[in-house]
Formats: structure tokens, sequence, C-alpha cells
């Protein structure tokens, strides 16, 4: 498999997508206004903003858990209406089965979509592989460390070969060292598998090392606010933190956010 084949063909488009939150006795909350927004096949984008600009209810669209108050939200040319195949989903919290071991966890979607067992214990020993979790495939999910949950995460919404990974804080509840090992794991992933990526983080820094792209949104009602393309070289390797050009984007961003994360702070003080 070889990423970027694709690069030119739109894998997912946003038009125009407008998100109301009416609410019953209480004032309506606006939490996106006219998103616009296309992702290449193969591409890498993420998306930075202050806390309650709207990027869960975005990735929730995108997936089909919400409906948008307006706009169309599209995989590779196809309106989204509800949860499918194309997409899959990863969240900051352990989604995995407890009572199943790795491999039947990283099955699961496959199995569930009528996938004979034996193949799709084929394809999930792949991804396990991929992810680097040769060994575990029969420990159960209470016998790995979050960093390894994680990764198995990412191995089971993989396994169903999706057109987009979304992925939602994946490692927010890791530790900085397990963090950054995690971003070089899932940099690794992705060039194998080449899926589209659509990643939402609070930390800059880990946006900037892994994205072809950085959408910075505005505070609520969020709105794209600035593109910001990110040309350091692949592969990338955690050195290129230290780099002068890395953290000139950094700042960058950071500039462009510093006012929204401090009004969201103080609103949440409040
Ligand atoms: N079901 C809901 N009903 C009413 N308001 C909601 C609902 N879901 C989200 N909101 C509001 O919409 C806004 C956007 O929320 P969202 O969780 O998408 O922001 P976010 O950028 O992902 O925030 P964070 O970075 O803190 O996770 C917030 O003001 C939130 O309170």
């Amino acid at each position: 498999m070889n990423r970027g084949v694709n690069q030119m063909a739109e894998a997912l488009s946003i038009e125009g997508i407008n998100k109301v939150f009416e609410r019953a006795g209480k004032p309506s909350v606006e939490a996106l206004r006219d998103i616009n927004l296309t992702v290449r096949e193969g591409e890498f984008v993420s998306i930075v903003g202050a806390s309650g600009s709207g990027k869960s209810t975005l990735l929730r669209i995108i997936d089909g858990l919400l409906p948008a108050s307006s706009g169309v939200v599209k995989v590779s040319g196809h309106a989204v209406t509800r949860p499918g195949a194309d997409r899959a989903m990863v969240f900051q919290q352990d989604a995995l089965l407890p009572w199943k071991p790795v491999i039947e966890n990283v099955a699961y979607g496959l199995t569930i979509a009528g996938t004979p067992k034996r193949d799709a214990h084929a394809t999930a020993q792949r991804f396990i592989d991929m992810a680097g979790l040769k060994g575990f495939e029969q420990h159960y999910p209470h016998q790995l460390s979050g960093g390894m949950r994680q990764r198995v995460n990412v191995a089971r919404a993989l396994a169903v070969n999706p057109k987009i990974l979304l992925l939602d804080e994946p490692f927010a509840a890791l530790d900085a060292q397990t963090r950054e090992i995690m971003q070089t794991e899932l940099l690794n992933i992705w060039q194998k598998s080449g899926t589209t990526v659509l990643l939402i983080t609070h930390q800059i820094d880990e946006a900037v090392f892994l994205s072809d792209r950085v959408i910075v949104f505005s505070a609520r009602p969020g709105s794209v606010r600035e593109e910001i393309p990110i040309p350091l070289p692949r592969p990338r390797a955690l050195e290129v933190k230290r780099h002068e050009a890395f953290g000139a984007l950094v700042d960058r961003i950071w500039h462009l956010i510093e006012h929204e994360v401090r009004s969201a702070v103080a609103d949440n003080r409040a």
C-alpha cells in the first residue's frame, strides 16, 4: 500500500455546514457556522481551536452521528446521512470490549459486518502487526497500557478499511511521553495504510507534527479561521519538533487562537 497515489481526489467535502443546538426552555447554541473544507485522499488534516468551538460537533456530523442544521458532508462524492463503513471514529475514551481479546476487538467491526471469522482474523492480524501489537493478540484490554489500548482502537478502526479515519483527541488521556510515542506510531500506521485522516487535537505541536494541513477554528460559533499548510518533509521523526521551522509553525497557530483560548478559559472560570 502506498499513500499519496490519489492525492488529487477528494475524500471528504464539507459544504456550508451550520449547526445550531435547540434546547427546550433555554437559548439555542450556535455551534458551527458555514464550515467549508475539503480533504484529499491520503491527506492528514488536523483541526485545532478553543474549547467549545465545535470541533467534536463537526466530527460527529461527518461520522453521521448528528445531523447538521444545514449544509452537506460528502464522502467520495456521496452525501452522509448516517454512520457508514466508509468512516471510522476513534475517541479519547477507550471504546474496547473488555471481555474480548485484542484479536477479537480488532476483528469486531468485520465480524458484525458478516465477514467470516477466519478472514476477519487475518485482516485484524495485519493491522495488529501494523500497530506494533504482535504478540498481544490474546491479551485482554485490562492487560494493556493506555497507549496500547489506543493502538488497538486505531487498528480496529482501520481494519474495516474506512475511507476516512476520524480521530477525536485520541491521545488526550495519555501521559506526555506515551503521547509522543503514539504520534510516531500513528504516522507509521498512516504511511502504511494510506488512509485519509481528520484529527481533532488541543495540542498544537501534535497537529503540526502529524499533519499536511492544520485548520484553525475560531471560537464559538466555530468557523474556519485559517488553513495552514505544513510543508515539513516526510517521513517525520520526533526530532523535527526541535527545528526552527516547526517552532515557527506552532507559534503562528498559537497566535491565531490565543485570544479565543484565553476567553474560553475565562468563560469556564466564570
Ligand atoms: N447536545 C448538545 N446540546 C446543546 N449544546 C451542545 C450539545 N453538544 C455540544 N453543544 C455545545 O456546542 C458547542 C460546541 O461543542 P463541541 O463539543 O463540539 O466543542 P469542541 O470544540 O469539541 O470542545 P472541546 O475542545 O472542549 O472538546 C459547545 O458550546 C457545547 O456546549
